[in-house]
């Protein structure tokens, strides 16, 4: 059974078919990657899957169980986090304080014992501090554990938005275009990430990206949509040759049609 199934899912805007009967599997294990030019539906998929959208038509599947009924903030608990293109985090916080936040689903201890601060919730509280310390080391971030948010470069706002989304211990991460606005050296970096995602943590990875090199470095599968359809499936090298690709980024239908860049 694949870990995710997106199976004939449609979602319009007014009159514009963000998604249009889109099906596709992600295997436990596995980066798959989504790409298409600018509107081809990868944002309001991923916003599917991570429920902010309600699909007009078809089923989301996770683990196999409809997760439709579902809301967005029971997601985490369900084992899928996400980062976000714009970067969502408490600026005001320090990273340590944004990465506690990211263990808020495992929570067991109650308001009484919190009030009195039993031995059980100072045991929990430990688990949560060496989950996010293992965060830390594994994406190299102790230079800046204790510094605020607002005071750091984009490039490291970004490894501490996927290491939120990491303290979860997700099964599942959903990486909106990890790489958009990084310089060469740190779109490697995240490269090298994802794949210790995969191979050290055992984590799936579905991922929104428009750098080719990234997705090629790391994607084990990649699908690519144009105007809300799925275009063709396989491995980057795959879909970049495939004729229906190359036309939809091209934008001619015409192949004699020059294009003048
Ligand atoms: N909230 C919305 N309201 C109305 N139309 C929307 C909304 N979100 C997306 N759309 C439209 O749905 C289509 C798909 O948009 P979407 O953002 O999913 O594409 P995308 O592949 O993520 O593009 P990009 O690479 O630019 O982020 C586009 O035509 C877009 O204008």
């Amino acid at each position: 059974m694949s870990l995710l199934e997106i199976d004939n899912v449609t979602l319009r805007f007014g009159g514009v078919v963000a998604v249009n009967k889109v099906s596709f599997s992600v295997e436990e294990g596995e980066v798959f990657a989504l790409v298409g030019p600018n509107g081809a539906g990868k944002s309001t998929l991923f916003n599917l899957v991570s429920r902010i959208y309600d699909p007009v038509e078809g089923d989301i599947r996770f683990d196999g169980k409809s997760i439709l009924d579902k809301a967005p903030h029971e997601m985490a608990r369900l084992g899928i986090a996400r980062t976000f293109q714009n970067i969502e985090l408490f600026e005001q916080a320090t990273v340590l304080q944004n990465l506690l936040v990211g263990r808020h689903r495992h929570r067991k201890s109650n308001f009484v014992n919190e009030l009195l601060f039993s031995p059980f919730v100072r045991g929990e509280e430990r688990r949560h501090r060496d989950a996010v310390e293992k965060v830390i080391d594994f994406l190299d971030l102790q230079a800046y554990r204790d510094k605020y948010i607002a005071g750091l470069p984009y490039g490291v706002r970004k490894v501490v938005e996927m290491g939120r989304a990491l303290a979860i211990e997700p099964r599942l991460l959903l990486l909106d275009e990890p790489a958009s606005g990084l310089s060469v050296e740190e779109t490697q970096d995240v490269a090298f990430w994802v794949e210790d995602i995969k191979t050290q943590m055992g984590i799936t990875v579905l991922m929104v990206e428009h750098d080719m090199h990234l997705v090629s470095a790391v994607s084990d599968r990649v699908l690519a949509l144009a105007d809300g359809k799925a275009l063709a499936l396989g491995t980057a090298q795959e879909v970049q040759n495939h004729p229906k690709v190359i036309e939809a980024y091209i934008g001619v239908s015409d192949p004699h049609q020059k294009v003048v860049t």
